[in-house]
């Protein structure tokens, strides 16, 4: 091993002795390479030029031409000759190539790319220059411009010692060894690219994306290699000139500033040379079940399950429910950026903070100047002046981030004069929103580099939103709720909206039957109504629990997988399995509700966010006062995604975010968004009320399901006192039950819950059904009931007689 390491140092060593290292500075790599270029470009034209003047220019090629002669080449009398050396005298026609090399040389050494690559394109150039060429000659009788003067005399010599057939087969070998080298071709890939043939033309195109045509795609992918290497050079470049510029502004006393331009985020190209090994992988099939058998069949009879079959005709809103601002595009004011851009340097001047470079970000509210201070600056002290940069620039709401995360820089936000509104329609139509395969994608608004910001309220899992009164918080629900509506099926959502205020949520009335989801037995689907509240809470938590049940019965690890394999048909409906729905809970005046209800909302509030996002349930909750007793310890944990809206203070500011921050928003619908760790500043999508009303107006006209999606029946604590219960309704354990409990003398739903392996609600239900039979007391408080029949005699005779009465 040892001897190996040694034995490659010297090597490496030797290497770097024997090859002299022509080292050019970057200018001159650029003159040089710019030549080549142009001397590709040159002789191009010229060999084109030949083709047609090549006739014409006979006579004066025959000696050295004096400068009066006149040539018809394009490249005068020095291209007429140049070609005449190369094409007729040369290798003919694919001499063309040899300008293409040169061409691509004056690339490799402006780009300053792998000179190896280079060398190995001239090598596999001139190989294929010398074939073409004999393979010309073959056909050709006498000199000429198809295969050149080599052509013509490498066939003559190769017929005059193996003829013209030993001549066909070398070519032949040729190529095969050419494929071979170059492209890793094997006798599988001849054959393939036979049976290809044989197909026929447009089964062709349909094969090539399958999987079985693996050992084709390495030829398709060198085929490629040329063109790559050329992309690449011109990519790299590209990216490089930033800094540059950026250099070269900070070498200046007063820093420039830089527009931002609309550029792709650079890349990192790596080049990996292709492995030499080729690798077969077998894949194993997978081992069916007889489950899976038969729903492979019912698939095949059937088709996958279609949630969305039974509103098959539902037309998603259009875009021109949407409206468009006149004032929506970003308009740069560069006196605004020239002198906001002075006062911050001339502030951090004043206190004796030196500033290499600065670049500015125009975002639609507010613009970013980023800053690089002198080397030995301590970012606290910039920090610590963000009053002082706010006065000297007489604005609201500047924000300082020192350092921006990532970035090495220093944030300054300073609100624009003339904020631009972002609307929905914008939002909407994004590239971003339109293509996410997000399983409930959001489009909040735009980011400061105005770019829309698309997040997945699945992934959150929950949302909460808060911020001080006409700062914006309707809007962001109305936006959450609307991105939801443009992309997602009445089958594949459902809303569950709770709405104190009475007024905010009234519109989303008109797609009860579509999107709403609502208890068995109430008349509104939109809950205004503090009590109902806590039943929805808790018929949620039902919900919550039957669906971790129907996971638990279908392997399943969430609503995803779950969904998918009853699509797949893998699960029986008859079993209690069906298609769910992702059901988004939205609590408007979050607040309001904790003060009137308190533990019994914060209860269910607190389980849903912490069992319920595997089960496709989640929470968005709005809030004016986000104080600690309205927002608390156990909330916050499980809310790691918030919104935070302008509020009035700092403390409000971290109680929302855990940080400073929002209190210095410029409201209308300026917001800071984190997911547990940035803070990244957004303008939020501006949707108006009558925006709303058309979008569920044009729902709602559309054919609906015959009900809103109802919810498990939950049965509160006035519910479960209530006596007349039918014995036709009672629970399939109630006898066992009975039994448990009088043999153990103790009425309680825990005991139940043990012996019959119960969930809290079920067992709560037959306790309430035993009482109504008078087999146990009634509730107690904290004692258990009393049990008011004494054996199984006495249990036996009162049921009988139950069902005789009956
Ligand atoms: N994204 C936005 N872009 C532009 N203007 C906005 C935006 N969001 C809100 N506004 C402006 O602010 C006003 C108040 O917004 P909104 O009704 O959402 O406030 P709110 O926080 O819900 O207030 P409240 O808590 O009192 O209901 C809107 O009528 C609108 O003029």
């Amino acid at each position: 091993m040892a001897k190996k390491t040694t034995k490659k140092k010297t090597t490496k060593t030797s290497e770097k002795l024997k090859r002299p290292s022509l080292k050019l500075s970057s200018q001159q790599k650029l003159i040089f390479g710019s030549l080549l270029i142009i001397l590709g470009v040159l002789l191009f034209i010229s060999f084109l030029s030949f083709l047609f003047t090549g006739k014409a220019d006979q006579s004066i090629l025959s000696e050295f031409p004096s400068r009066d002669a006149e040539a018809e080449n394009w490249a005068r009398l020095l291209g007429a000759k140049v070609s005449d050396l190369f094409i007729t005298r040369g290798f003919g026609i694919p001499s063309f190539i040899f300008s293409g090399l040169l061409f691509l040389s004056g690339v490799y050494v402006t780009l300053n790319l792998k000179m190896s690559r280079l060398r190995k394109h001239w090598i596999w150039g001139t190989l294929i220059v010398i074939w073409l060429s004999i393979f010309f000659g073959f056909f050709t009788h006498k000199y000429d411009v198809l295969g050149g003067t080599i052509g013509y005399e490498m066939n003559q010599f190769f017929q005059d010692y193996i003829g013209k057939i030993g001549t066909a087969l070398l070519l032949v070998f040729g190529l095969i060894t050419y494929m071979a080298i170059r492209f890793k071709a094997t006798g599988d890939t001849f054959v393939n690219v036979f049976k290809r043939a044989k197909k026929g033309v447009t089964s062709e195109f349909k094969t090539e994306a399958t999987p079985e045509e693996d050992t084709i795609a390495p030829i398709d992918n060198s085929l490629s290699e040329e063109a790559e290497a050329i992309k690449s050079a011109f990519e790299i470049p590209l990216e490089n000139l930033e800094p540059t510029i950026a250099k070269h502004s900070s070498r200046d006393s007063k820093p420039e500033i830089k527009k931002p331009t609309p550029k792709p985020v650079p890349e990192v190209k790596m080049v990996v040379d292709e492995p030499k090994v080729e690798m077969e992988v077998e894949t194993a099939k997978e081992e069916k079940s007889e489950s899976d058998n038969l729903a492979d069949k019912l698939v095949e009879d059937f088709g996958q399950f279609d949630p969305t079959l039974e509103l098959s005709n539902f037309q998603f809103p259009t875009l021109d429910l949407l409206k468009k601002y006149d004032n929506e595009g970003i308009a740069i004011n560069q006196e605004e950026l020239e002198e906001n851009k002075n006062r911050i340097v001339e502030t951090l001047n004043n206190y004796k903070i030196g500033i290499q470079s600065i670049k500015a970000t125009i975002g639609p509210t507010v613009t970013l100047y980023e800053i690089v201070p002198d080397a030995g600056v301590r970012i606290s002290k910039i920090k610590n002046l963000e009053d002082d940069i706010a006065l000297s620039l007489s604005a609201l709401g500047i924000r300082i981030i020192a350092p921006i995360p990532g970035k090495g820089t220093i944030g300054i936000e300073v609100p624009n004069k003339n904020a631009t509104i972002v609307s929905m329609h914008s939002a909407i139509a994004s590239q971003k929103f339109q293509s996410s395969k997000m399983q409930l994608p959001i489009a909040l608004g735009k980011t400061i580099s105005n770019e829309t910001l698309v997040v997945d309220l699945a992934k959150m899992p929950h949302l909460l939103m808060a911020g001080a009164t006409g700062q914006g918080k309707s809007v962001g629900l109305n936006a959450v709720l609307t991105s939801l509506l443009y992309k997602k099926h009445p089958a594949e959502v459902k809303f569950v909206l709770v709405d104190p205020k009475k007024v905010e949520l009234t519109l989303f009335n008109k797609i009860e039957r579509h999107y709403l989801a609502k208890l068995p037995d109430s008349e509104d689907a939109i809950i205004t109504d503090n009590t109902k509240v806590i039943n929805t809470l808790n018929s949620l938590c039902i919900e919550m629990d039957n669906r971790y049940e129907l996971l638990k019965n279908a392997f399943c690890r969430n609503i995803a997988e779950y969904n998918k394999k009853f699509k797949a048909r893998k699960l029986n409906p008859n079993d209690g399995h069906q298609f769910l729905p992702y059901i988004v809970l939205v609590v408007d005046e979050f607040a309001d509700l904790i003060m009137t209800a308190g533990k019994e909302v914060e209860t269910p509030i607190a389980r849903l966010a912490q069992l319920a996002r595997a089960i496709g349930i989640h929470l968005i909750i709005a809030t004016q006062r986000p104080s600690v007793n309205v927002i608390t310890g156990i909330i916050k944990a499980n809310f790691p995604a918030r919104i935070a809206f302008r509020v009035t203070s700092k403390i409000d500011s971290r109680t929302i975010l855990d940080g400073s921050g929002a209190d210095q928003l410029i409201g209308r619908g300026d917001m800071l968004y984190t997911q547990g760790n940035d803070m990244i500043r957004i303008q939020c999508a501006f949707v108006d009320t009558p925006e709303v009303e058309k979008i569920t107006e044009f729902i709602g006209a559309q054919k609906a399901y015959p009900d809103a999606y109802l919810l498990p029946e939950y049965v509160g604590e006035e519910g479960g006192t209530n006596l007349d219960i039918d014995i036709a309704d009672r629970d399939k354990l109630f006898r066992e039950a009975a039994e448990i409990i009088v043999t153990a003398q103790q009425g309680s739903a825990s005991l139940l819950q043990r012996k019959l392996k119960l969930g809290y609600n079920r067992a709560g239900r037959i306790i309430d059904q035993l009482e109504a039979a008078g087999i146990v007391g009634p509730f107690e408080g904290s004692k258990a009931r009393q049990v008011l029949v004494p054996d199984f005699v006495a249990l036996d005779q009162l049921l009988e007689n139950e069902t005789n009465n009956d």
